[in-house]
């Protein structure tokens, strides 16, 4: 299905791709078939050497261009002119791919509260399985940040020689148990809402409001914080910042639901490169791929360390940090040193 792009010169197309092999799953479960929602914009050059395959993070979806408008489009870092751009909704998530509400074939039933623990691993297999179905046979550069980077980095493992770039933005190679806490701190959040366990898209909504709000703590840093939600006048009650964070909740409760947030902060906590592969630093000096991890200085989740132990465990690495008061969600913000940073690092492999 091809859709009207805003560019009128530049193909959008946005399609599900189904597979009905089974998929399985470090956990020793099966997920019998699949979808996965994908977009691509651009397209493929005559030498099949333009992918770039960009790997959302944990709310996201395929509309690449619409979160990351600062980078991809028309004129941007990536312009589908010149580049084939291909974005799926990972598995598990609620934007067109097999997630908690799909129907188990089965039971004829939706997974709700079933569906099975997925690992980053099981998730690079997914798109792996979409890369096949593309007839891809070269990415040139795979980017992706936070969730999109520890996917990303399994991802890059897996494709070995078929992978140019892996570009890794405030991620890690392993969760940590700080990032693994904040975590399980939304998923009591969620589960103290009363409609938690309902079956229904609703349950655990307010909950996941709530966790939401604890989640964006996270994803800023207090000077953020300090400098667009200080209150002007001696206030006693009604801060900008609580409203800030009731309407960051309600915001992702409209467009996301409880079940898929569940299992995509499952999928974060248990993301470790090394499992079974003799620990971190051997699985990271296995990829081939040129790897440019990207941190922010002010990242209280994914720390800066953990983009530099990236850079120095592959063999080939490069870190590049982003500076900036915004905090992990830089990556999604700082539009302007990131295209920076990109620039440099592709001139720096043309020398
Ligand atoms: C269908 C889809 O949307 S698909 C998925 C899109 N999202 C993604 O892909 C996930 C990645 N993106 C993100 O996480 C975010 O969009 C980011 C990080 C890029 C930017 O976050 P934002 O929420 O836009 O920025 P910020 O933290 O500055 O908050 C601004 C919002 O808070 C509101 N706000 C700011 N201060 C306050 C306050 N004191 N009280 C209430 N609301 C406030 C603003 O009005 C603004 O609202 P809007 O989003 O409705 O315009
Ligand atoms: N803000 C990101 C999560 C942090 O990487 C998102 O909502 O996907």
């Amino acid at each position: 299905m091809n859709l009207k792009s805003q560019y009128a010169s530049i193909t959008m197309t946005q399609d599900i791709f189904h597979s009905s092999l089974p998929l399985h799953l470090e956990s020793g479960e099966i997920l019998p078939e699949f979808d996965l929602g994908y977009t691509t914009y651009g397209q493929l050059n005559a030498d099949k050497s333009n992918v770039i395959w960009v790997i959302h993070a944990l709310t996201g979806d395929s509309n690449a261009q619409e979160w990351w408008n600062g980078l991809i489009g028309e004129d941007k870092f990536f312009d589908p002119s010149n580049h084939f751009i291909i974005c799926a909704n990972l598995l598990g998530s609620c934007y067109g791919s097999t997630q908690p509400f799909s129907e188990n074939p089965i039971t004829g039933k939706p997974y709700y509260y079933k569906f099975p623990q997925m690992t980053t691993r099981d998730l690079a297999q997914g798109l792996e399985r979409l890369r096949i179905h593309l007839k891809i046979e070269y990415i040139h550069s795979l980017i992706g940040g936070s969730l999109g980077g520890q996917v990303g980095l399994e991802w890059a493992y897996l494709l070995e020689n078929k992978l140019k770039n892996a570009i890794i933005l405030a991620s890690t190679a392993k969760t940590k148990p700080w990032v693994i806490g904040f975590n399980e701190t939304q998923r009591m959040a969620i589960e103290s809402d009363c409609t938690w366990g309902e079956f229904h898209e609703r349950a655990g909504q307010k909950g996941l409001e709530t966790a939401r709000a604890i989640a964006m703590l996270t994803y800023r840093h207090p000077l953020d914080l300090e400098t667009k939600q200080s209150d002007q006048s001696n206030k006693l009650d009604d801060f900008r910042a609580a409203s800030y964070l009731r309407y960051q909740g309600q915001k992702l409760a409209k467009r996301f639901n409880a079940l898929s947030y569940w299992t995509l902060s499952k999928t974060m906590d248990c993301h470790d490169l090394g499992r079974n592969r003799g620990g971190s630093e051997e699985a990271l000096s296995k990829i081939l791929a040129n790897v440019l991890a990207i941190g922010v200085n002010s990242d209280l989740l994914f720390l800066p360390s953990e983009s530099q132990f990236i850079s120095q465990h592959v063999s080939r690495g490069t870190y590049k940090e982003i500076s900036s008061n915004a905090g992990h969600d830089a990556f999604l913000i700082e539009f302007e040193q990131l295209s920076y940073i990109l620039k440099s690092f592709y001139l720096q492999q043309k020398n």
